[in-house]
């Protein structure tokens, strides 16, 4: 896994404790937290948008992002034309999203996923690299 990433997070009131577990898992993860702050029901888009601009302006290297099912957030996030948001359940899923889609953003559908299936989520999808190539040309068909 890469060292010293600076991470932007944030989830609703459904992603609120996954997300608090992951603000502790990682001691070479410097995160700022977009909140929620509270498991009091919360708009997922007010995170996504926050998180999005965070990677949007280059303040982070990559953004998670966590709801119940991670749509919602999902769908926010890529509404910005630098996003790329992927949604992330399994390790099988997260490896493409990385070296074929370059993602940039992490969906972690958090009512579906264990604290460790997340983890697994996450280190792969720090530690896999973008492959190029036919995918670079797939991507810049995205347009973003
Ligand atoms: O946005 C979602 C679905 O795409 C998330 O799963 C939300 O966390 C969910 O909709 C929240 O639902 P709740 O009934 O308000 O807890």
């Amino acid at each position: 896994m890469k060292k010293g990433l600076k991470i932007a997070i944030g989830a609703d009131h459904a992603g609120f404790d996954l997300k608090q577990a992951i603000l502790g898992m990682f001691d070479d993860i410097t995160f700022k937290d977009f909140g929620t702050y509270s498991t009091d029901s919360a708009d997922y888009p007010d995170f996504a948008h926050l998180v999005a601009n965070a990677v949007e302006a280059g303040e982070a290297d990559f953004g998670f992002l966590l709801c119940g099912s991670a749509n919602g957030v999902a769908m926010t996030a890529n509404k910005h034309q630098g996003i790329r948001a992927a949604l992330c359940w399994k390790a099988d899923v997260t490896i493409p999203a990385r070296t074929h889609n370059d993602a940039n953003v992490l969906c972690i559908p958090a009512r579906h996923v264990t604290t460790a299936e997340a983890k697994e989520i996450i280190e792969i999808f720090l530690t896999e690299e973008f492959e190029g190539g036919r995918h670079a040309t797939r991507v810049n068909k995205i347009g973003c």
